[in-house]
């Protein structure tokens, strides 16, 4: 299959006072074009270091970070970010915060076309209205719409989600997973999303890559066997039960509270 992402053998220490910290060894991920792939994975075993690598803002000391078959070797502008921190600037209204990467990323749009982008963007997660607002505002769940538009105003090929919803009440949090799954369908985008939430991982990727405790690996993969918009239902059926059963062995496995032979690899990709 052709891959957008192709991760291979990546390993990666950081350099500290205290000598080497060994964070990611063997990492294998691979999502396709228009793939959506949740990254799961004990706490500090290296998920953010797997972003970085991803977006061209570090190099991995072994293996290989390639995107449509050309390694990264630095920051690319057809990658979109969004963190768990939206970052708005204050002194810009939220439409001007919206338009900034059209402003950093070179493009030929005029300041007519960069507001109209940001306008239907801004409409399609439901903000039509609060351009003009500042970011102190808006409640967290609007500044993190706000903060995807900003993410897809470039039209990046890949889009890296760390934890954008990681902040947010239960409500807001399901109310934005499906606000996701419409602009993907709208605006498409190649997927990585970083959670702690599993059931997230489920409603909203096509696979889910479960990290082994740091250094990480790529411990087991999961195919949800799904793509596309699914309704919030779906995460209460047998089967979503029985991939959560899965993932959340696998999370105690990776965290050494459980041994890896009583899972049930049935869905396993590899
Ligand atoms: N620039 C750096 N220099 C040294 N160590 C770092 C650096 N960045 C991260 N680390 C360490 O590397 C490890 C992995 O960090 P990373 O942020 O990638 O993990 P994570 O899985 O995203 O964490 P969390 O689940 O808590 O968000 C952590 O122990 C962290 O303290």
């Amino acid at each position: 299959m052709n891959h957008l992402i192709d991760i291979s053998g990546v390993r990666h220490a950081y350099k500290t006072e205290s000598g080497p910290l060994p964070v990611l060894d063997g990492l294998d991920i691979s999502v396709p074009e228009g793939g959506f792939c949740a990254v799961v994975g004990p706490s500090g075993c290296g998920k953010s270091t797997l972003t970085k690598l991803i977006a061209g803002l570090m190099r991995p000391d072994a293996g290989s970070v390639k995107l449509h078959r050309t390694e990264v070797t630095s920051p690319r502008s057809t990658v979109g970010m969004a963190f768990q921190n939206p970052v708005l600037l204050e002194w810009r209204t939220i439409l001007d915060n919206v338009i900034l990467p059209l402003e950093i990323v070179p493009n030929k749009l005029t300041r007519a076309q960069r507001e109209e982008r940001a306008r239907s963007l801004l409409s399609m997660v439901g903000l039509e209205g609060f351009e003009e607002k500042r970011p102190s505002e808006l409640s967290g769940g609007m500044r993190q719409r706000a903060s995807l538009c900003r993410a897809l105003v470039h039209k990046p090929e890949v889009l890296i989600l760390d934890e954008p919803f990681g902040a947010l009440d239960a409500f807001t949090r399901e109310d934005l997973w499906q606000i996701m799954h419409q602009v993907k369908e709208r605006e498409p985008f190649t997927g990585v999303l970083i959670t702690h939430d599993l059931r997230e991982s489920i409603f909203l990727a096509d696979q889910v890559v479960v990290l082994s405790g740091r250094p990480a690996r790529t411990q087991y993969v999961l195919d949800v066997g799904t793509s596309g918009p699914r309704d919030l239902d779906h995460l209460y059926t047998a089967e979503a039960s029985e991939m959560l059963a899965i993932l959340r062995h696998q999370i105690e496995i990776a965290q050494g509270r459980a041994e890896p032979q009583a899972s049930a690899p049935a869905r396993a990709v590899q």
